[in-house]
């Protein structure tokens, strides 16, 4: 009697184990779906959201961008193709890298927060000795005292080293959308925005859960049904569009190992935090068509103005960028009104309407100041500005639709405008870049969890 299964037995037990692999499989798979779905994953058909074939890791986001007059692609290429490689160079150059702005915490809601108090150095715990030595590097410019109070964090701290470049002024005007006073010099330091890039600076837990819920609780409800009016749900996309865009930021520059100080890409932040959402990403578009309307509207006026910083040589070129920014011919064709802000405050109610909306800006505007880190500080209060700035644009300083003859920015606007609009680019494009493969290894992290989970 022969001990082995016969050689046409064998086969039969070879096609018997492909089968079962084949049953196993299609039970992993099913099994991946069901707990990618549990984890909030968009089904395989909404992740290409119209793309055409449906296959997972196609492009996701294709037609027109909600309330907006340009598709997703349109964006897309335009933004790499065009804006991007301007916006980059632009805001290197002396008139648009130095910020003037209030960094000092001066909360008018939680007086008593200690997080806050803290890190403005009303009260310092730390003892100096705390900290090595490789971490003080980069701060060299930066007093004794201020290195103390960041709480080990120093990446959370502004480097406020400048060059000796003066600048020519602008017009001081106030903006009727902040709440800051743009007139009011005293307090206000320069700050060189390329030495603070706005990436990962630890600062998480309720101080920061709490600014987001004042905001979106008390400031721009998210819209609950389409009954909601467009202004109010305007409001609502900007803001989301912009924590979305912070939290690209967060996830393209992040510390991912604190003892070698090694920076990179945390792809599972990204698509935990904005990927994860579609409308996340939606609003994150809706944001940068909001504020191209508004460069492209205020074109006549920005080119015209003084960029001035008494380096001819980069003066010039600014000037050139700028020019090349409001008048590209592929921007211009491609997507002639990026949004149509005639659409808004058309109703009887209109100019209240307008008011509380402005109101409830400023308050967020003010929220900045309970901001208990100071880069983070520094980018919200820019890139608060910069929308603020978008708003009175788009919607000027009368209630008028047409900007009108007394019309003036002031240049620090400008400048926030413009680093907004980049910040809003360079977000664009990771989410677009890094959008499908993210994607992928989040399931392929999901799928060899199970695998694991199941042997
Ligand atoms: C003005 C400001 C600037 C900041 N800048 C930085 C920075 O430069 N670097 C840094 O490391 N940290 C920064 N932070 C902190 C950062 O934004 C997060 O708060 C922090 O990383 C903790 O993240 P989280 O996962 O708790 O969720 P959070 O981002 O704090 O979100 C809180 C809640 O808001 C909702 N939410 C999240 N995203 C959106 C969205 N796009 N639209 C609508 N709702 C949303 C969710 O319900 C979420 O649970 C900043 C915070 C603020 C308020």
């Amino acid at each position: 009697m022969s001990e082995g299964p016969p050689p046409a037995a064998d086969g039969a037990v070879r096609r018997r184990r492909r089968r079962w692999a084949a049953a196993a499989g299609a039970l992993l798979v099913a099994l991946l779906a069901v707990a990618l779905s549990y984890r909030g994953f968009p089904s395989i058909s909404s992740l290409s959201r119209g793309g055409g074939c449906g296959c997972p890791g196609a492009r996701k986001y294709t037609g027109m961008v909600e309330d907006c007059c340009c598709d997703y692609e349109t964006v897309d290429a335009i933004n790499e193709e065009v804006l991007n490689p301007i916006l980059q160079d632009l805001v290197a150059l002396p008139f648009f890298r130095y910020f003037k702005v209030k960094l000092w915490c001066d909360c008018p809601f939680w007086p008593d927060d200690g997080m806050c108090r803290l890190r403005d150095c009303s009260v310092c715990e730390c003892p100096d000795n705390e900290f090595p030595e490789p971490f003080k590097k980069p701060y060299s410019g930066l007093s004794p005292e201020n290195m103390i109070c960041q709480e080990g964090k120093p990446e959370a701290t502004v480097d406020r080293t400048l060059d000796t470049k003066v600048f020519k002024g602008w017009v001081e005007t106030d903006n009727p959308w902040t709440s800051d006073d743009e007139t009011d010099n005293a307090e206000m330091t320069y700050v060189n925005l390329q030495l603070n890039p706005e990436r990962y600076t630890g600062y998480t837990g309720d101080s920061a859960r709490r600014i987001w819920d004042a905001i979106y609780k008390e400031n721009c409800p998210k819209y609950p049904s389409e009954d909601m009016c467009q202004e109010k749900k305007a409001l609502y996309k900007l803001i989301s569009g912009l924590h979305s865009s912070i939290s690209v930021h967060i996830a393209y520059d992040y510390l991912l190992d604190e003892s070698a100080n090694l920076w990179g890409h945390n792809l599972s932040l990204l698509h935990d935090r904005v990927l994860k959402y579609p409308e996340r990403v939606e609003n994150l578009y809706f944001t940068y068509l909001f504020v191209l309307r508004a460069v492209t509207k205020a074109a006549d006026y920005l080119e015209q103005a003084e960029y001035n910083t008494g380096n001819p040589e980069e003066d010039l070129k600014t000037q050139s960028l700028v020019r090349q920014l409001l008048y590209n011919h592929k921007l211009r064709s491609a997507c002639p009104l990026p949004f149509d802000e005639a659409k808004l405050w058309q109703g009887e109610n209109g100019p209240e309407l307008k008011q509380e909306i402005q109101k409830q800006f400023r308050n967020i505007s003010a929220i900045m100041d309970c901001v208990g880190c100071e880069k983070c500080r520094l980018w919200g209060k820019l890139q608060v500005l910069g929308l603020g700035t978008a708003l009175k644009i788009l919607f000027s300083v009368d209630g008028e639709n047409n900007l009108n003859q007394q019309f003036q920015l002031q240049r620090n606007e400008v400048i926030a405008l413009v680093n907004l609009l980049n910040r809003l680019s360079e977000s664009v494009k990771f989410v677009h870049e890094t959008g499908s493969s993210s994607q992928e290894i989040i399931k392929q992290q999901s799928f060899s969890t199970l695998q694991k989970g199941a042997s």
